[in-house]
């Protein structure tokens, strides 16, 4: 493996977890008008498991989810991609880290408008100089619904099959971990109960790594296990969660 010694954390890991955060705190600007987006959050994530986290708004899910993707950098503390410390790398060893390792899913589909949507599934992997495996590509794209789609460009396509396309693009290479931020955020019931419904098969038949925002405690529902956040913390979890269960923990914390 390219990295350094310096940045890997052997004793911080155990054989099954894909990606960890320890301690981590990142607050934004400084002085009086500091803000503390996270404020000492410890948590590990287990292969082929599909994780969501929750909270109230501005309680910090996205800040995690970006400092665990190595989309934001952090005031103090780890996060390991395997044994990888991401906030000991380069900005170039980062970058080639996220796109080798990493998959990504926006709420707002991130697609390129110029591209058909088989080429927008393929650009992650043509960016990192790898061709594509056909029978991986022709098993995402028929799990997806999208043989009949491939020529067409973003604007041609409903917000549903655009991020299905999205999701295809992300798995196509077969990241370690999948990151999700609102996936559904966009979509009618219907359209993000599929994208929700092929995120829960990606982990079952494909034993992907899922880690999901999201605000819906039914999105939230399809996850093996929910962690919650309030004001930064990490406040409570809950295994094997049912849409009732998840209201129920909002509502406590919703007080
Ligand atoms: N780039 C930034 N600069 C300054 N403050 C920020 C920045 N990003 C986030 N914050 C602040 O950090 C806190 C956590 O934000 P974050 O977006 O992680 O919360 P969230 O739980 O994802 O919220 P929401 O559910 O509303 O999307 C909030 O108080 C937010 O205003």
């Amino acid at each position: 493996m390219a990295f350094t010694s310096a940045a890997t954390a052997p004793g911080l890991v155990h054989e099954d977890q894909v990606a960890a955060a320890i301690d981590l705190v990142r607050t934004y600007g400084s002085g009086e008008g500091a803000v503390a987006a996270l404020r000492g959050v410890s948590a590990s994530f287990t292969r082929g498991q599909f994780t969501a986290i929750m909270g109230p708004s501005g309680s910090g899910k996205s800040t995690l989810l970006h400092c665990l993707a190595g989309l934001d950098t952090v005031t103090s503390g780890r996060v390991l991609i395997g044994e990888v410390d991401l906030t000991r790398l380069s900005r170039t060893r980062l970058t080639k880290l996220r796109r080798d390792r990493l998959g990504f899913v926006f709420q707002s589909f991130n697609l390129l408008p110029m591209l058909t949507a088989e080429e927008n599934i393929r650009l992650t992997g043509r960016l990192a100089g790898r061709r594509a495996d056909p029978e991986w590509f022709g098993t995402l794209v028929d799990a997806l619904g999208l043989r009949e789609r491939l020529g067409h460009r973003p604007a041609e396509m409903s917000g549903g099959q655009q991020q299905r396309v999205a999701v295809a693009r992300a798995l196509l290479t077969r990241p370690e971990v999948l990151f999700a931020d609102e996936p559904t955020g966009n979509l009618d019931s219907r359209s993000g109960a599929e994208v929700l419904g092929f995120l829960r098969t990606a982990v079952d038949a494909y034993r992907q790594t899922v880690i999901m925002v999201t605000h819906d405690p039914a999105a939230a529902a399809h996850a093996d296990r929910v962690l919650f956040l309030a004001d930064g913390h990490l406040v409570d979890e809950l295994a094997a969660p049912t849409t009732e269960a998840v209201h129920a923990v909002m509502r406590r914390m919703e007080g």
